[in-house]
């Protein structure tokens, strides 16, 4: 697998999901690819990102992370009987802040995207569109797999923005929504790195069969032209 880009320091993980088989073979060789999910965990600083990605992964919460880190880590699910390969990559700082080069890289390495607000923070849910907005001029529109999340349920007192929100902004962008809590650990945060797994799977496979079309219809083609020259 390739390493993701940009700057920064990284630890690198390895973690064997619970649906997880190591060592068990890709039934579809030839969609080889599409066994691979480069996961980008994004969103405003303070949201939870790291929290999330450790609870999904260790099933632990951690009070404090550091914030200056940005680490990738490596897991396994089977979904439909292929054992899929994540890589994680859990951002530091905020997607289009900062050094946009950086960023840029983050994107175009990524086949998937988990946009991540924090329920207590308007900002941090205004600031969703605005990733959407720069996964799109980066990648075509149709080439992103995303899902968003809203962390920090527990904080229901502290709650400023309703389900009813979150739920309508990811229809408007087409993507499924997770809201749940790092700290209580609940299922919803496995369904969201699964769900957009599944997305990315779903997504390569089209592109692999487009690919396999369009092939075949330029042999087609080519061999229709021999025929047309032989026979003319
Ligand atoms: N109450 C509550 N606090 C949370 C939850 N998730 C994370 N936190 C806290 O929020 C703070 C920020 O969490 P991080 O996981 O470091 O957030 P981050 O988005 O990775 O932050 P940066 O790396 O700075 O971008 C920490 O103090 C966490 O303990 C949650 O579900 N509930």
């Amino acid at each position: 697998m390739n390493s993701p880009p940009g700057k920064g320091k990284r630890e690198e993980e390895q973690h064997s999901g619970e649906g997880g088989s190591k060592g068990k073979m890709n039934r579809r060789g030839s969609d080889c690819k599409a066994t691979e999910a480069k996961i980008v965990v994004s969103g405003k600083m303070g949201v939870g990102k790291s929290a999330l990605v450790v609870r999904y992964l260790t099933k632990r919460f951690i009070w404090e992370y550091d914030p200056t880190l940005e680490s990738t880590y490596r897991h396994q699910i089977t979904i439909e009987d292929d054992v899929m390969n994540m890589e994680i990559l859990d951002t530091a700082g905020q997607l289009g802040e900062d050094s946009t080069n950086q960023w840029e890289g983050h994107v175009r390495w990524g086949d998937g995207f988990l946009l991540v607000y924090s329920v207590d923070d308007r900002e941090s849910f205004e600031n969703i569109a605005q990733l959407k907005n720069f996964l799109d001029d980066i990648k075509k529109p149709r080439n992103v797999s995303m899902v968003m999340m809203a962390n920090k349920t527990d904080l229901e007192r502290e709650r400023v923005v309703s389900t009813d929100e979150g739920e309508k902004l990811a229809q408007t962008l087409a993507c499924a929504y997770y809201e749940g809590s790092a700290l209580l650990g609940d299922g919803v945060i496995g369904e969201a790195f699964e769900e957009l797994c599944r997305e990315v799977r779903r997504r390569k496979m089209m592109e692999g069969k487009q690919r396999r079309r369009s092939s075949s219809q330029q042999v087609k083609q080519a061999f229709n032209r021999v025929l047309t020259k032989i026979y003319s």
